[in-house]
């Protein structure tokens, strides 16, 4: 039997880290804590109803998780599609698993395939995703960046102006203010070790932007290659000054970007370990991975006082052949599936467009038009150029004992720019400005909806685009990275499209894909501003000199806008990973799916936090922005008061199995053992 002392492990909250954990016995025994610490449960252990039940355990999911946890009064199931990810914890952890280990393409990758694009040359391919306890966040690229002030103010001022009391009130929570302290609350910063920052050039980072205390590590590598210090002054040279205070408001400029990486451990800092695996055991969390949102369930017997539908379940299968489980909702349906999963369960549930629905004979529980509508994503190209200098692609290849040890494997690209019209444009952004703007009507015509509400939605934020976002926010991104061997690439990434796509459903089976169709390049602004960010690298690689040999993609011999726009076409253009805006926080007449309290439109009991609701692009990569906009959520989740009322909850028969395939794997009789001796008894796992 064990010999370390259990409750005082649980006590100290010391575990994992705990220095007699190295015998066998004490390796068995930290496998069993970590199930129970991390409220990992199996199909058996599932109650029958929980206040909260959470579908999506990526990002948002955990963060709302730990968070709504925090009040042992209310019970919280998180519903997780993808395994949990502890066979590949080798793989997640290094931060440079984002590049050398990544398990992007593997079977903890959703590889949702998108739609041939027209305007690339009917390329599909597909988009990434994390399908694993964690998320994105287990196999994104751990920038940490955040969007500007200016573009989150602009996001009350958005709903405030469009004087609707769906919006209107609520509005003044999405805000640069509040965003900021709940991005900084879920941080805890740590300035770049001193060697390395000698060697990355003495790069200018602000602590004070920064959270300290919160759950997310964002950091530095601890080692640095020496091109990395050249970026700022490159830039410069083209007229893209250095941004000194990176993540505090204002992105513009040129920074050493901090990543979500541990620095005492050197691990990836993502949802799971940030939010749950730190957390004491709470008996209070449930936790289920290969489990699939199927459908929420609604009340057909009553309707809230504000005559909305009811959410009274969830269903869940591991797969398609799998038993379907039914599990019933106290309080609330809380989606955080992302952009893909979160539209799709409410289309698969019967909230969407009617038409969609309709094709397939899904029931229309709530015609919402603007479900898997906004849809956007940021393009990016890279150019190549052979490196002179050495690259962690060249240590790396070289293969010595370095290129395996943690504080090698923790080097991670970081180098980055935000680059507004009049930098882009050079003096001629009034007059790109001016078309644009009178591109409007051409921008609706290719909206990919038949509903009105999703075209005033557009222009809205079209018209926001191309006023207060032109100027005033980044249109392209740069980045540099160095992870390959003998050579330097930097891309340029649009941060603003014009060009709106959708994702819908197909198929009444939840297992078959989501279709994905982001429209790339259907707005030919899209194009322009891609074309000249890629002009702009060009410029770059001229002033990083003889650190650059010559460039090999596209080459020299793409060099007219028709040639580039010919390459950007046939290959050059791809995601940066970034989609959003599929369940927008709009007023509904805009073809909104949530409102200011991120509740979905008419139904009563059901909110989406993920990176589904901005109402647009954010000029940044979106986990920074997420982890506040959930942190964000648990605070509106937690202070709202609805409880399903007994009439609209599911019969005790209706919860469990459903399907012909097995009894019930729902714990009998665990409610009233819940009502009897309250949730801080621990269950019977
Ligand atoms: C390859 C890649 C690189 C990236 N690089 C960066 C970067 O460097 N910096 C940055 O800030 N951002 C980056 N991102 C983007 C960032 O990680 C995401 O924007 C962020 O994780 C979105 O959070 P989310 O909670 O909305 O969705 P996710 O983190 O994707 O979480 C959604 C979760 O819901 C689950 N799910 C979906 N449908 C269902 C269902 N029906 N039932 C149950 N579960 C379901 C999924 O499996 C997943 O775990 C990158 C993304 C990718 C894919």
């Amino acid at each position: 039997s064990p010999s370390l002392d259990l409750a005082a492990l649980y006590e100290s909250n010391t575990f994992p880290r705990d220095p007699n954990l190295s015998s066998e016995d004490a390796r068995i025994l930290r496998r069993t804590l970590e199930k129970r610490e991390f409220s990992l449960v199996s199909e058996n252990d599932v109650l029958k109803s929980y206040d909260y039940i959470i579908a999506g355990g990526g990002l948002a999911g955990l963060v709302l998780a730990s968070r709504l946890s925090e009040d042992s009064s209310r019970s919280v199931l998180v519903l997780e599609a993808g395994m949990s990810g502890d066979e590949v914890k080798d793989r997640v952890d290094p931060p440079a698993g984002a590049f050398y280990t990544s398990i992007v393409g593997s079977d903890y990758d959703w590889k949702h395939p998108i739609e041939p694009q027209p305007m690339l040359n009917n390329r599909a391919g597909t988009w990434p995703r994390g399908k694993i306890l964690g998320g994105s966040t287990a196999m994104n690229a751990m920038y940490l960046v955040r969007p500007s002030q200016i573009e989150v103010d602009a996001w009350q001022q958005l709903l405030e102006s469009s004087q609707d009391p769906d919006v209107l009130t609520g509005a003044s929570r999405w805000n640069w203010n509040t965003l900021f302290a709940a991005m900084k609350k879920s941080e805890n910063f740590t300035a770049p070790a001193e060697d390395a920052w000698e060697v990355g050039g003495r790069f200018p980072y602000d602590a004070s932007t920064h959270g300290s205390g919160g759950p997310m590590s964002l950091s530095y590598p601890r080692v640095m290659f020496s091109i990395v210090g050249n970026w700022t002054g490159a830039l410069d040279a083209v007229g893209v000054p250095p941004q000194e205070h990176p993540n505090g408001g204002i992105t513009m400029g040129s920074f050493i970007s901090p990543s979500s990486i541990n620095p005492t451990n050197l691990t990836r800092s993502y949802s799971r370990p940030a939010y749950i695996d730190s957390l004491p055991p709470r008996s209070n969390l449930h936790i289920l991975s290969e489990a699939t949102v199927t459908k929420v369930g609604f009340s057909d017997k009553v309707r809230s006082d504000g005559n909305e539908v009811i959410a009274h379940s969830v269903e869940f299968a591991k797969d398609a052949q799998s038993t379907r489980f039914v599990v019933g909702v106290d309080r609330e349906v809380i989606l955080a599936g992302g952009p893909l999963g979160s539209p799709k369960v409410l289309m698969h549930s019967g909230v969407g467009p009617k038409d969609v629905l309709d094709q397939i004979g899904v029931d229309v529980v709530n015609d919402l038009p603007g479900v898997g509508q906004h849809l956007q994503d940021h393009l990016t190209a890279g150019i190549v150029w052979e490196s002179r200098v050495e690259t962690a692609g060249d240590v790396r290849a070289a293969g010595a004992d370095f290129s395996r040890s943690a504080e090698f494997l923790s080097f991670i690209n970081d180098a980055v720019a935000f680059i507004n019209s009049s930098l882009l444009f050079s003096g001629n952004e009034g007059v790109y400005q001016q078309e644009i703007q009178g591109m409007l009507e051409n921008g609706t015509q290719t909206v990919p909806s038949p509903s009105s509400e999703v075209v005033e939605g557009y222009k809205a934020v079209y018209n926001l685009t191309a006023s207060t976002f032109w100027e005033g926010s980044a249109q392209i991104e740069m980045l540099m990275s160095v992870i390959s061997a003998g050579q330097i690439s930097i891309q340029s990434a649009i941060q603003h499209p014009y060009s709106r796509g959708r994702v819908y459903i197909n198929s009444t089976n939840p297992f078959d894909p989501i279709v994905i169709d982001p429209q790339y390049f259907t707005h030919p602004a899209d194009r322009v501003i891609m074309r000249q960010g890629v002009k702009l690298v060009r410029q770059v690689g001229t002033a990083l000199g003889d650190l650059l040999g010559p460039e090999t993609t596209p080459g020299p011999g793409v060099a007219t806008d028709a040639e580039i726009d010919e390459w950007l076409t046939n290959g050059g253009a791809n995601t940066q990973y970034h989609p959003a805006s599929s369940c927008s926080m709009l007023p509904r007449k805009w073809g909104g799916v949530v409102d200011s309290s991120l509740k979905v439109y008419g139904l009563a009991n059901v909110r989406v936090v993920d990176s589904s609701v901005y109402p647009y692009e954010f000029a940044a990569h979106l986990a920074s922005a997420t982890f506040g906009l959930a942190e964000e959520g648990a605070v509106v989740v937690r202070e709202s008061a609805f409880e399903v009322p007994s009439q609209a909850k599911l019969d005790d028969k209706d919860l469990g199995a459903q399907g012909t395939n097995g009894a019930s794997g729902l714990k009998s009789g665990a409610v009233s053992v819940l009502v009897a001796v309250g949730v801080s008894v621990v269950l019977a796992w």
